[in-house]
């Protein structure tokens, strides 16, 4: 027993002495600039990420000031700010890209799409469900936004009448969890038949995001997570609780659609579909499939939605945009209520203007999302990165370098006018989705809420924020996606006018 804790109390250190030498002097990325004790320990990142809560964007920001753009951020990672380097990282299937497993595995997914290592796994799992979110699917589910967007402004038309104040980032919320629900497993979420929109549907994704810097640090937590019993988890922790939930819930109409039992709809629901026989069978197990619409419920409900919250506190706060955009809405949109549809909408020039600005703003995911080049040998500034190494860059980086958009905290859609008549291709940078192989799948989705969802807003009503301020919509913290320093993202409003002519 003595021996035991001799060896503990000699040993221990002495491993850690040993590894923290092998990292500093003799590992592969021993060349690569950055502070030393980010080299030694992964607990650098801990640090700032768990204890001081998703802070290690800022903090690379700031190593990137001192060391240069690039910068190695974790014993075995290397992140670049360099908007110019991206498409090498995040390359098109000409170049073998991986993700690398300890990254996923923290969202839970396992045996999906956006969990899948290697490009072929991804390439299987990746086409089962990339048709029905092609420009023509989402097309043809326009009337689904439509009815969203309906139900929507029959609580702004009550809250005009009666004066009240509108969360305006829950009624998005609540918009694109139900057309997301609706169009993945085909039931109506009913968030917008709710007062208060159901506020409390996003506190699973929430819970996803708030825990997941804790649960890479210390994965087995999810086991814990599973093992206990829901009424457990309610009383530890409610975010994990929430979570837990909701992926049940969904479970269970997984597994009934499985069991063959039709949903009844018109269109049928993407996991109706992927039930069916013609999915390979290693493929069809419940949990499994699962996963994938939990990840694109995930996906396309907290992303989307806070987009359209950001839009509408710029438009909210910058009358003479908002006023130009509802000139050029008008030439199309003769009454508040007409319904362009998405096709026609992107080709006004300042509407489109208007939803890159809006995307480039809200940053969309705020982690980043490291890629492995196994077999290649990447090149940066005289530095070799060796093969199998994790390379990252980090999109706000990006959509907010001031050499590709000048004063680029300011919301500006007409930069984009300036930089299309001097012939730049400004959309080049927009990283708000990924690029190369690993593209955001519900991209059209994103975009076709986003135009008829802004159009319809701007062409119908008048708002003024209540008790909301920069500080509610600032990205302050990273936890997956952007939050403030306090709680979530919140704008809340008065409907001072609903147009009529
Ligand atoms: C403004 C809205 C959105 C933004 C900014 C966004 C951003 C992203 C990004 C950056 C990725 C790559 C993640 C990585 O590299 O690990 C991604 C992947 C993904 N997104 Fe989105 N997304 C949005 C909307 C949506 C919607 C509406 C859906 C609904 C289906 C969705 C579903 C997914 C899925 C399933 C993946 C994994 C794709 C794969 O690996 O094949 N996203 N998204």
């Amino acid at each position: 027993m003595v021996g035991v804790w001799l060896l503990a109390l000699y040993g221990l250190p002495l491993y850690i002495a040993i590894k923290s030498i092998y990292r500093l002097y003799f590992h592969p990325l021993r060349k690569i600039p950055g502070p030393k004790l980010a080299a030694i320990t992964g607990a650098y990142e801990f640090y700032f990420n768990v204890i001081k809560r998703g802070m290690f964007i800022w903090e690379m920001e700031r190593l990137h000031e001192i060391y240069g753009p690039i910068i190695r951020v974790t014993p075995n990672e290397v992140h670049i700010k360099d908007s110019s380097y991206y498409d090498e990282i995040y390359a098109s299937n000409k170049r073998r890209r991986e993700k690398v497993p300890e990254r996923v595995a923290q969202f839970d997914l396992d045996g999906t799409g956006f969990s899948s290592i290697s490009p072929e796994d991804h390439r299987k799992r990746r086409a089962q469900v990339e048709k029905y979110f092609s420009k023509t699917s989402v097309t043809n589910i326009e009337h689904v936004i439509y009815e969203s967007i309906d139900k929507l402004d029959e609580h702004f038309q009550r809250a005009f009448k009666n004066h009240s104040v509108v969360g305006v980032d829950a009624g998005f919320a609540g918009l694109t969890s139900d057309i997301i629900h609706n169009y993945v497993y085909g039931f109506n979420s009913g968030n917008l038949d709710h007062e208060n929109f159901n506020e409390n549907v996003r506190d699973g994704i929430n819970g996803l995001f708030k825990l997941a810097h804790l649960l890479f640090h210390i994965p087995i937590l999810q086991n814990v997570m599973k093992l206990l019993p829901l009424w457990v988890l309610e009383k530890c922790n409610p975010y994990a609780y929430a979570l837990e939930s909701q992926k049940a819930d969904l479970l269970d109409r997984t597994k009934r659609f499985l069991h063959g039992q039709s949903s009844e709809l018109k269109n049928r629901p993407i996991m109706e579909i992927l039930s069916t026989s013609k999915m390979p069978e290693e493929m069809r197990g419940a949990a499994r499939l699962n996963n994938e619409g939990f990840a694109m419920i995930i996906g396309g409900t907290e992303t989307t939605a806070r987009s359209l919250a950001i839009a509408a506190f710029r438009l909210m706060t910058n009358d003479s945009i908002k006023n130009k955009l509802r000139e050029e809405l008008r030439t199309l949109m003769p009454t508040p209520d007409s319904r362009p549809t998405w096709n026609q909408l992107e080709k006004l020039p300042y509407m489109s203007a208007v939803v890159w600005e809006t995307l480039r703003v809200s940053t969309g995911i705020a982690n980043r999302s490291p890629r492995v080049a196994p077999n290649e040998a990447l090149v940066y500034k005289g530095y070799t990165i060796p093969p199998g190494t994790p390379v990252s860059e980090t999109n706000y980086f990006v959509l907010t370098d001031p050499e590709i958009f000048p004063d680029p905290h300011t919301f500006d859609p007409d930069r984009w006018l300036r930089a299309a008549a001097k012939g730049q291709r400004l959309d080049k940078y927009m990283v708000n989705f990924s690029k190369g192989t690993r593209i955001c799948v519900g991209m059209n989705l994103a975009y076709a809420e986003l135009f008829l969802v802004l159009a319809a807003f701007v062409r119908r009503y008048d708002m003024e924020l209540f008790e909301t301020t920069e500080k509610d919509i600032a990205f302050a913290r990273d936890f997956g996606t952007p939050y403030p320093d306090e709680g979530n993202l919140c704008v809340r409003a008065m409907v001072t006018k609903v147009i009529e002519d």
